[in-house]
């Protein structure tokens, strides 16, 4: 049997725009009111993702969520047509209709949390959507997540999926973003970290004094239990509530890891030296490689900026490794140093490829937000849904398919346009058709 690890990109959607929505989120806050170009965002992740499938890498799709978000307009008293809906919004409650309207369902990283059946009781996949309940605007996300997860890797034989967590400050979850897995070989068991930024139930325990700590002990503690993980192969790591409070709002802006590479800041995380160690005697007897980068080569600032942590560790068919990093990193000298550094190391790490991701990164999604990993062996890569495979085919379907219908121009204004929800809402069903995702949107049902 062979195994791999799969990246799931998130397609974005037709209304990718800047509202500013993510406080903690420096870029979000930097580009609030900047007009966004939907269509060359939707071109740029989409060519990162053909990149990786002509690498070798197994690498699929994931579809975008359905805005503006009607639904929860109406939920939130908002009646009439549509069009009067958007339009009492826009007047009445404009960021509240803000937050209906974002494309956030884009970075991946953050739709669930992904424990491969290697490390799981059951010998499944377990997949847990997160509830993002710190924002708004992505809390309006897990359902429609499940939704289309489900219809992704759709064969219960292979694949569990669970509910969100309980929408409440207490589980804070936001997914993959705060979660990484060592291992030696994919199909082998590995080692799951869970990355903390408060305890709900322990306030005593340190926590951010600025900005939100978004991921909560108690629901990593949950996730590892729904997807019925050994403790001997689980660890769970405070962040360094100094780094959140500087704009590293989830752990995936800090450090990334890959089979038994761990790539992180020396600032990332509490408790660094003991919680290594915990890691090693749990990851056992075979070489691993910690990099630690210290401040002096790459300071706080500069690797929020860049993205430097924000990067795809990627292993190729080759066996080496190479990291995926945004063209920000190329354009700040101590961190385009540090990545020609890195490379002479001795690590599995030997090559680095550069990316255009710019319409993300202005929202604080690198190439690592924009994907979610899912480790599997070929069984199961066959149980997926085949149509959301990144291959020449889909490749050619999805650039005209955004061709057709993604604006190169929207401002947050545009966003009450009842023509925006028309052109995003006839885009979706030709794209839940060309996926063969089933009705998955409130609007389909
Ligand atoms: N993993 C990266 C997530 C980035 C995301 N940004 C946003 O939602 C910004 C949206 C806006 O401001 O329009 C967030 O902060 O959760």
């Amino acid at each position: 049997m062979k195994h791999f690890e799969a990246n799931f990109d998130g397609l974005v959607g037709p209304t990718h725009n800047y509202a500013g929505l993510s406080f903690g989120n420096v870029a979000s806050l930097s580009n609030a009111a900047a007009v966004s170009n939907p269509r060359a965002a939707a071109k740029q992740g989409l060519q990162k993702a053909k990149a990786l499938a002509d690498m070798g890498m197994v690498q699929g799709m994931l579809a975008p969520q359905e805005r503006p978000d009607l639904h929860t307009l109406r939920r939130i008293g908002f009646t009439g047509t549509d069009a009067e809906v958007l339009n009492k919004a826009a007047k009445q409650a404009p960021a509240l209709l803000r937050a209906c309207c974002s494309a956030s369902s884009m970075w991946t990283a953050n739709a669930a949390t992904v424990s491969p059946s290697a490390d799981c009781r059951d010998g499944k996949l377990h997949f847990t959507p997160a509830n993002l309940v710190d924002k708004l605007h992505r809390s309006i996300e897990p359902i429609t997540t499940g939704n289309i997860l489900a219809a992704t890797f759709n064969d219960e034989k292979h694949f569990s999926h669970h509910q969100h967590l309980p929408e409440h400050a207490s589980f804070g979850d936001e997914g993959a973003a705060n979660h990484t897995r060592l291992c030696r070989e994919y199909g082998e068991t590995g080692v799951e970290l869970f990355v903390y930024g408060q305890e709900a139930t322990n306030p005593s325990a340190p926590k951010p004094k600025k900005y939100p700590a978004r991921q909560t002990l108690e629901a990593s503690q949950a996730i590892a239990r729904l997807h019925q993980l050994d403790d001997d192969n689980t660890v769970y790591i405070s962040q360094n509530p100094d780094v959140i409070d500087q704009g590293v709002f989830h752990n995936d802006v800090i450090a990334v890891g890959n089979q038994n590479v761990l790539f992180y800041h020396e600032q990332a995380f509490l408790n660094t030296q003991n919680k290594l160690s915990e890691i090693k005697q749990k990851f056992g007897d075979s070489p691993l490689h910690f990099i630690e980068v210290p401040t002096n080569k790459v300071g706080i600032q500069d690797a929020v900026k860049s993205y430097l942590f924000n990067t795809q560790i990627i292993t190729l068919p080759s066996g080496e490794m190479a990291i995926i990093a945004p063209t920000n990193c190329q354009e700040n000298e101590a961190v385009h140093a540090y990545l020609q550094e890195v490379v002479t190391l001795g690590t599995p790490i030997k090559q680095v490829h550069y990316f255009d991701v710019k319409q993300s990164m202005q929202n604080g999604g690198g190439p690592a937000c924009l994907r979610l990993r899912v480790a599997m062996n070929d069984t199961e890569v066959a149980a997926v849904n085949q149509h959301t495979l990144m291959n020449d085919v889909l490749f050619s379907e999805l650039n005209n398919w955004v061709d057709k219908h993604y604006r190169d121009r929207l401002s947050v204004e545009d966003l009450a346009d009842p023509q925006v929800l028309i052109e995003s809402r006839t885009a979706l069903d030709e794209l839940t058709q060309l996926m063969q995702l089933g009705s998955v949107y409130q609007f389909q049902k």
